[in-house]
């Protein structure tokens, strides 16, 4: 997605850690247009599949992935972090470790919105190591749903998070692509894959 490959590389900073900073169109400020071509984008490219219901993660999941449902006309369901007293058992739990915050989080799906039935596309804001979405999987495993495929608006290729994940045996798709960033050559980003 040109559009988005353009903005990372007007607005993205690399911080310590390897954290890319898009802050600007991902993870605090949102840009419509942006946000809405990364619905349409996925949903082209998904709805062969034939999906029933999206799914993510609080937070900065929601965006792009009620975008894109939006466009195939189906349900969103985001994983929470912290369990509401509204939430209804049985519930599928797993953890994973927040890479902007640090430490362990759990995160928590209803049984109310996912089950047996439902043709799941994961769609999330990042893919680095992999292990938020190895976490959501195997929730969406428990549940009985069936995972059709992933979607990621940024790759950080160098983190390995594609290949860690292809025994799961569903296609990726990301909307632009982190080579490798360092401080010495800056950030070579091109389209996704
Ligand atoms: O592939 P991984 O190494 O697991 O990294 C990707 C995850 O890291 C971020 O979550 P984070 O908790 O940092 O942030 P958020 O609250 O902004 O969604 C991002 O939203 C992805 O879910
Ligand atoms: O804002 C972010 N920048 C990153 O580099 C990253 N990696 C995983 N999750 C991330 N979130």
């Amino acid at each position: 997605m040109q559009a988005l490959v353009d903005a990372i590389r007007q607005q993205g900073e690399i911080l310590p850690g390897g954290i890319l900073k898009v802050d600007g169109l991902v993870n605090h400020q949102l840009l419509p247009h942006l946000t809405r071509e990364m619905g349409e984008t996925f949903a082209r490219h998904f709805a062969p599949l034939n999906p029933s219901k999206i799914v993510t993660i609080e937070v900065s999941g929601i965006a792009p992935a009620i975008a894109t449902a939006m466009v195939l006309g189906v349900p969103m369901v985001y994983a929470r972090k912290k369990k509401p007293v509204t939430m209804k058992e049985p519930i599928f739990t797993a953890q994973s470790v927040s890479r902007t915050k640090g430490g362990v989080v759990d995160l928590f799906v209803s049984s109310e919105f996912l089950g047996a039935g439902d043709r799941v596309v994961v769609i999330d804001d990042f893919l680095a190591s992999g292990g938020t979405l190895r976490a959501l999987a195997s929730m969406i495993d428990a549940s009985g749903a069936q995972l059709l495929g992933i979607g990621c608006v940024v790759e950080k290729q160098f983190e390995s998070g594609r290949e860690k994940l292809a025994d799961l045996n569903v296609p990726i798709h990301t909307l632009a692509n982190i080579v490798r960033m360092s401080e010495a050559e800056g950030i070579l980003v091109e389209a996704g894959r």
